[in-house]
């Protein structure tokens, strides 16, 4: 529950928690002087003398239950403002954490995330709107406690020995429950992995249903089982646990009544004002009950969400905003010495290195290699998306480190081979129209797509289209150095060849350095250095004079 309020109380402020907490100290009051003031005139009927204070009575009631409406509707709107500000600002949060955190930490944890926010943000902003019935519950619950013992201290001992024993077994049976509530959230990641791989690949499922079917009968099924099995397991443990809480009430209320008073004398008066209450503080604990699986629930919900910040927040890799910009002409090169890097043992344990290289301003070299042979890996190294693990990388003459990286890595435009195409383009603050104009010529997508305060009229082209627009995407953001990743590959044949002999000398005259990765042998000759990765060994196969090929 301490992380819970570590992650509420910044939200409201101690000055806000402090005011929530007052009101809910207001409305537990009102109900049990209501309670308290029923039982004094039930008290005075009893012994005939309420005639006289009916009037005094009738203005204390609709006193109490004017103030009981003014403090339950104030705190009641201010909790449903707070369990909006807590599902969006949990939202935000766990948004905000995913832009600044580091590039490994989010590619390892969709599923994480995506639980995260469709599901525990969800729970607990319900739990959120339990709080008022839950904290007035409690109030009502000790004042009914203490008021106990001002009417009687023997039978109070006797009430509180029960209640005790019922907070020992609901203690005792509640970390099977909550086990049950933590399995069942487990669970939750692996139906949002699922239902990932059905909307993922959903072209593929709907040429093959067997595929599908397969996913429905043996994942999803199977966790909806488990899921179904332990959640019904928790929540039946919590309804044990308050029938036996209910059988131990109603088992005390009888003894008193029947037993109890008479063994120990005590007044009638006595014995109906203390049923009375105890009645009262019965409804409340029942409220309680009640209550706590969601608030249970709750609490797994945001220890997962806590998990979830400090994974995301637990290296000191996390981004933060770019200070400045490199411009083209200031880029002189960068220099890699020894670079090391090996996928951690739980994943596949492939390395590259001890890798060197020198990339010149102005230079184009292409990388070329069997799958598999750590092209993409180097390349996200070079990028500064994955860090290497030993060896330099040198910008210009200044080390590039964790102080330096997120300046080092907007060197770069890139069009990855799983790229994503955004519909709005980052464009720098010179952006002039005819370049776009020119770029889109220079694609062969005019009248395809147009560009409207920096939004794309569409995105849905061809494949080989939307790469040429990615390109065009990149190229706009006016970075020194273009990165692309099999980029060529899905071009017609003779597009390739336009690329290759007239776009990349068209883009070097620019003063854009490029680094691509390609398979495309004809045009090895189009790059000033041509590297072989071999087995995550970076191998320079020609330098810089190089034949000439000529398609056929
Ligand atoms: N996310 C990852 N986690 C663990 N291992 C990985 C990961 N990505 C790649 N690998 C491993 O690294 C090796 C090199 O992968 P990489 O993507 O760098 O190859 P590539 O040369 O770009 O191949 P291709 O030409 O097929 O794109 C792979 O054989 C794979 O075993």
């Amino acid at each position: 529950m301490r992380r819970i309020f570590k992650m509420v109380v910044p939200l409201m402020g101690v000055g806000g928690m402090l005011k929530y907490i007052i009101l809910g100290i207001l409305s537990g009051g009102c109900s049990f002087f209501f309670i308290k003031s029923v039982t004094k005139a039930v008290g005075l009927m009893m012994s005939g003398t309420f005639e006289a204070q009916r009037a005094t009575y009738a203005a204390v009631f609709a006193g109490i239950i004017v103030l009981f409406v003014i403090v339950r509707k104030t705190l009641a709107i201010a909790i449903i403002r707070l369990s909006q500000t807590l599902f969006w600002n949990l939202r935000k949060e766990v948004l905000a954490l995913i832009l600044k955190a580091d590039y490994r930490q989010v590619a390892d944890r969709r599923v994480e995330v995506h639980a995260a926010i469709v599901s525990d943000v969800n729970v607990l902003t319900n739990a959120s709107m339990s709080i008022i019935e839950f904290s007035t519950a409690m109030v009502l619950a000790t004042a009914s406690l203490i008021y106990l013992a001002s009417i009687s201290v023997i039978l109070f001992l006797i009430t509180l020995a029960v209640a005790l024993s019922g907070a020992f077994i609901y203690h005792y049976n509640s970390r099977k429950n909550n086990q049950y509530f933590e399995n069942g959230r487990k669970l939750e990641n692996s139906f949002l992995e699922s239902l990932n791989q059905v909307l993922d690949g959903f072209k593929e499922i709907y040429m093959e249903p067997a595929r599908g079917q397969y996913i429905y009968n043996e994942k999803v099924s199977r966790v909806s089982k488990d899921a179904w099995h332990n959640n019904t397991q928790a929540f039946t443990g919590f309804l044990n646990n308050q029938i036996t809480g209910q059988v131990l009430f109603y088992t005390l209320v009888s003894s008193i009544v029947t037993l109890f008073c008479f063994l120990l004398h005590i007044p009638t008066a006595q014995t109906v004002s203390f049923i009375f209450t105890l009645l009262y503080l019965l409804s409340a604990t029942e409220t309680i009950m009640v209550l706590l699986p969601g608030l249970m629930r709750a609490r797994i919900a945001g220890n997962h969400l806590m998990d979830l910040r400090q994974e995301l927040t637990s290296t000191d890799l996390n981004s933060r905003m770019p200070e400045k910009y490199m411009s083209r002409e200031q880029f002189e090169q960068i220099t890699i010495a020894d670079l090391r890097y090996r996928y951690k043992a739980a994943e596949s344990g492939f390395s590259i290195g001890p890798v060197n290289l020198e990339f010149r301003k102005g230079e184009t070299i292409f990388i070329y290699g069997g799958n598999g042979s750590g092209k993409t890996t180097f390349v996200h190294a070079v990028l500064g998306l994955i860090l290497p693990d030993t060896g330099t990388i040198r910008l210009n003459d200044d080390l590039v480190g964790h102080s330096n990286y997120p300046e080092y890595r907007t060197l770069f435009a890139v069009v990855f081979s799983d790229f994503y195409l955004f519909s709005e383009l980052c464009l720098p603050d010179n952006f002039n129209e005819q370049k776009w104009m020119y770029y889109l010529q220079l694609f062969e997508l005019e009248g395809k797509v147009t560009l409207e305060n920096g939004r794309l009229s569409t995105t849905a082209l061809s494949m080989g289209q939307r790469k040429r627009l990615a390109l065009i995407a990149a190229l706009l953001e006016e970075k020194p150095i273009l990165v692309i990743d099999e980029w060529a590959a899905d071009q017609d044949p003779y597009f390739r060849r336009k690329f290759y002999t007239e776009i990349i000398p068209l883009l070097k005259g620019e003063g854009i350095s490029i680094i691509a990765i390609t398979h495309d042998d004809r045009y090895y000759h189009c790059a000033d250095k041509l590297y072989k990765m071999d087995y995550g060994h970076l191998l320079e196969e020609f330098s810089p004079v190089h034949e000439t090929r000529i398609e056929s």
